[in-house]
């Protein structure tokens, strides 16, 4: 009798084992078509994990526009039709999830574990300060401290004339970054004008050095993210999590001056909802994340691509020179133009350019949990159903960003490719079916970037900054675009793999 249990119990143990592992699995009638690669389990895992875009791209071409994979234990549905792309963003909750899988996210690589409102607090305050009045209140900090870092030692005279060489994708990440930093975390206290100066280069020094601890911690996300780092990246990881949480905690943030209402906000609402004040330091580093990872990197490719493109970069330096003119805003040494929100709302050609670089290098992987069989039908017609358990998955850079059949020469960059001549916004088809989702760097739906307007509104100030004061050029003229690190897939911005010289010089 003994030895039957034991029989019985090994038995449904190995068919438990075998069923975790995806033996079992079918693809049913109605199911997109199966694929779980050939090791158990892992699936497709590995080759995900080292080139996603190239991976998605096979899989594309050997079972077209919808098709489910194995990746480390779970099934992805990946979805390439762009007209599919509203239902499952607007699906409800109850069906498609964006919560289930984004917890785990935060937690494994913030160590922040997400209460039910979290989402509905970022939200919220995200609507309130980085959003119509309150944006103008951010995009004013931001402006001061752009200033600060950037035009706080500049002097007239011919001798400042000299052109200074430095490195392209670390000097915009820089800025970008610790610019936008400030503006939301706030800045030193001082006392009097004699302390400000001393205030504002300890704001220097300091978000100087959060940059370089932040870029370690950077570098690590993908594999932090994909569970692949071997024992002394997980050391190094743990060492800088424990660093941010303290730098960025609650308490410190409380001896800080002009804490954003996006920051102040957020921490006093997790505080009503009861979550303890060590899980709020590690939510602001969630939010640091979240909300420098990619500005930095998105205006180093603008930057970029206009030097790359002197007819651009003309057009976009003649668009911002006339703003300014129009505005009563002259650049001279010593008085910096002072650049407003409404200022920044009268760029029809920046805004596509910025656009244009976002359609070529963000790529973000949008997920929802399938939490009940939901039915999906496609333009062709064909409906398929999504299995409860599984996750469905869009990859826009591919299906959408770079599809010669919506973007003719999706390789190219072209600054006006999203304006008509008379400043409106242009439209775009495939098949000759008006699209509404043909570049998507934000994500779309309940997970949508909250912090849209404000990053566009950073990027934008720090090429009103560049261009008005500099000359900006390539070192090498004929600099070839920088490769793209294809472990980042699916996180936002691309990066380079290698940085890129430029030099800049003041204009007047
Ligand atoms: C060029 C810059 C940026 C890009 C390309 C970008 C893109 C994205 C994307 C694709 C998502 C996730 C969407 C999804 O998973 O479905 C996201 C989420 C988020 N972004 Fe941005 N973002 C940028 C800048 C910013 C800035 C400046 C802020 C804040 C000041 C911000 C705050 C957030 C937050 C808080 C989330 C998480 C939202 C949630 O949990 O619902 N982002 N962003």
């Amino acid at each position: 009798m003994a030895l039957w249990v034991i029989l019985c119990t090994l038995a449904a143990l190995l068919l438990g084992g075998l069923y975790l592992l995806g033996m079992f699995r079918r693809q049913r009638p109605d199911e997109p078509p199966l694929d779980k690669g050939t090791i158990p389990w892992l699936g497709y895992a590995l080759d995900f994990r080292k080139d996603s875009s190239g991976f998605l791209k096979r899989m594309q071409r050997k079972h077209g526009d919808i098709f489910t994979v194995l990746i480390g234990g779970y099934y992805f549905t990946f979805v390439m039709d762009p007209f599919c792309f509203g239902a499952i963003v607007k699906e409800s909750r109850s069906k498609l999830d964006f919560r289930t899988f984004a917890s785990k996210l935060v937690l494994q690589v913030f160590g922040y574990k997400a209460i039910k409102a979290s989402h509905s607090i970022i939200h919220a305050s995200s609507m309130k300060h980085l959003m119509g009045d309150g944006l103008a209140v951010m995009t004013q900090a931001t402006m001061e401290n752009f200033q600060k870092l950037m035009l706080f030692n500049l002097s007239s005279g011919e001798e400042k004339r000299v052109w200074q060489e430095d490195s392209l994708f670390h000097y915009c990440y820089n800025i970008v970054f610790r610019a936008g930093y400030l503006a939301l975390y706030g800045t030193e206290p001082h006392q009097g004008a004699d302390n400000k100066e001393k205030a504002n280069e300890q704001d220097r020094v300091h978000s100087n050095q959060l940059f370089h601890e932040f870029r370690k911690y950077d570098r690590l996300f993908p594999r932090l993210a994909s569970a692949g780092l071997p024992p002394k990246d997980k050391i190094e990881a743990e060492r800088l999590k424990k660093f941010f949480w303290s730098v960025l905690s609650v308490k410190k943030s409380w001896q800080k001056d002009n804490v954003s209402g996006w920051i102040r906000d957020q921490e006093q609402l997790l505080a009503e909802n009861g979550v303890p004040e060590y899980m709020r330091d590690r939510f602001m580093f969630m939010l640091l994340w979240a909300s420098q990872g990619n500005a930095g990197p998105t205006a180093f490719w603008l930057l970029f691509y206009l030097m790359k493109h002197p007819e651009a970069m003309k057009a976009v330096r003649d668009e911002v020179d006339k703003v300014l003119r129009e505005n009563g805003q002259e650049t001279k040494p010593g008085s910096p133009p002072v650049i407003t929100r409404d200022m920044l709302n009268q760029t029809p050609l920046l805004d596509s350019a910025l656009e244009e670089t976002l359609r070529l290098v963000a790529a973000p992987i949008l997920i929802r949990a399938v939490l009940q069989d939901t039915s999906l039908k496609m333009s062709s017609g064909t409906e398929y159903t999504l299995r409860t358990g599984d996750r469905v998955a869009l990859f826009p850079h591919m299906s959408v960003q770079m599809n010669p059949e919506i973007h003719p020469e999706p390789h190219k960059f072209k600054y006006n490719r999203f304006v008509n001549p008379d400043g409106t916004r242009k439209d775009f088809y495939k098949n000759g079916k008006r699209l509404k989702y043909f570049n998507m760097p934000w994500g779309a739906g309940v997970s949508i970037c909250p912090g849209r307007f404000f990053a566009t509104a950073e990027i934008k100030l720090f090429v009103f900054l560049m261009l008005s004061h500099y000359d900006l050029e390539l070192v090498n003229r004929e600099e070839e675009i920088p490769p793209i690190d294809i472990s980042r897939w699916g996180f936002g911005t691309m990066h380079p793999v290698n940085d890129v010289q430029f030099r800049y010089r003041l204009r007047f």
